[in-house]
């Protein structure tokens, strides 16, 4: 019987999981991405199949929660949520219609969700690091079956949303979490403070979603691109609209689409909401005047 806290908190978790989710893809314009103005690069997805697969994960959010309530990273505690997690792949494409609409984001929400149950009143660092923790335990019933993340890291050597999460999301923490916080702070709105936080991601991270449609010339581009609009700045003005536009074309022109950026997007957003309701602390580090001068393309 699990207590009634642990419901509850698990019922909350899960609640800004599947939140993130949806308001990740409602954020209009997302360059390639499925928002409210259209599907991007996807001729099998629209906003309103986002919606329903992000509903439909709220039991298995639910459940990696409850399994995580107050316990500490263990191989035993990554094979349940991994048989959770796969369970609720099976539930979205059910969904879907076999779809794949969100299989990044179970991943990266999963461990998020079952980090920040085992701990509370810690900081955003302390969420990440335990995910990383609880992801790096080896799962042995793991199926052996061939992924485009697999066939991307065979040709091309990139970790994607696995080493993501094994190294503890560094991308959230050192771009989009806090260049969501200084847009904030600068008094941007809150759609183009997620779109800078977005961008953050598109420009520094090897996304296999981007890799397996369109190669290593795209992931090239979108870096670059996504770069050269946080290189103007946080604020926008009219040039940064320009470059943004260029990107979205630039996605089209491969078939691409940055779904890994997306699925730690809305990671972004779930730790945020712990943030803002105090579950979570964060030490705010100033990233000055350029959020991305440091970037090693
Ligand atoms: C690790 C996962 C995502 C499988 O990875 P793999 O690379 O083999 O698969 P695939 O290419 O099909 O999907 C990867 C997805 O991750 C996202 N992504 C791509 N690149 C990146 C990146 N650099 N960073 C973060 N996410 C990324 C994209 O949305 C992409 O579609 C995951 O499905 C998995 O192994 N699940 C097993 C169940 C489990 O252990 N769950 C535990 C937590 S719920
Ligand atoms: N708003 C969004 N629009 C599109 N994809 C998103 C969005 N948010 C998250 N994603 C992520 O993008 C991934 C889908 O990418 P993609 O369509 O390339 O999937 P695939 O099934 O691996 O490849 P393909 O459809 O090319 O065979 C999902 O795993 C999902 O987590």
């Amino acid at each position: 019987m699990i207590e009634n806290n642990a419901q509850q908190f698990s019922l909350h978790l899960s609640n800004l999981a599947v939140k993130a989710l949806i308001e990740e893809a409602e954020l209009t314009p997302k360059p390639g991405l499925v928002d409210k103005k259209d599907s991007g690069t996807h001729t099998d997805m629209t906003l309103d199949l986002m919606i329903k697969s992000a509903y439909g994960l709220s039991s298995t959010f639910r459940s990696i929660a409850e399994a995580s309530y107050k316990e500490k990273p263990s191989l035993s505690l990554r094979e349940k949520i991994a048989a959770i997690g796969r369970s609720g792949e099976a539930t979205m494409f059910k969904t879907t219609g076999g779809i794949n609409t969100h299989k990044g984001a179970i991943w990266a929400l999963g461990l998020l969700v079952s980090s920040a149950a085992m701990h509370r009143n810690d900081t955003m660092e302390t969420i990440v690091h335990s995910a990383g923790r609880l992801a790096r335990f080896h799962d042995r019933h793991q199926p052996k079956i061939q992924t485009n993340g697999l066939r991307v890291n065979e040709k091309y050597g990139v970790l994607g949303a696995k080493g993501e999460a094994l190294l503890g999301f560094p991308h959230i923490r050192e771009f989009s979490f806090p260049i969501l916080h200084d847009s904030r702070t600068k008094g941007i709105s809150e759609d183009l403070s997620r779109l800078n936080a977005l961008l953050s991601l598109m420009a520094n991270i090897d996304d296999t979603c981007i890799l397996h449609r369109g190669g290593m010339d795209a992931l090239y581009h979108t870096k670059q691109q996504a770069k050269e609009i946080l290189e103007r700045g946080l604020e926008w003005d009219a040039g940064h609209w320009v470059i943004l536009e260029k990107l979205d074309h630039t996605l089209h022109l491969f078939n691409a689409s940055p779904g890994g950026s997306a699925d730690l997007l809305a990671a972004t957003l779930f730790l945020d909401y712990l943030y803002q309701e105090k579950t979570i602390r964060y030490e705010k580090k100033s990233i000055g005047g350029n959020p991305i001068g440091s970037l090693n393309l």
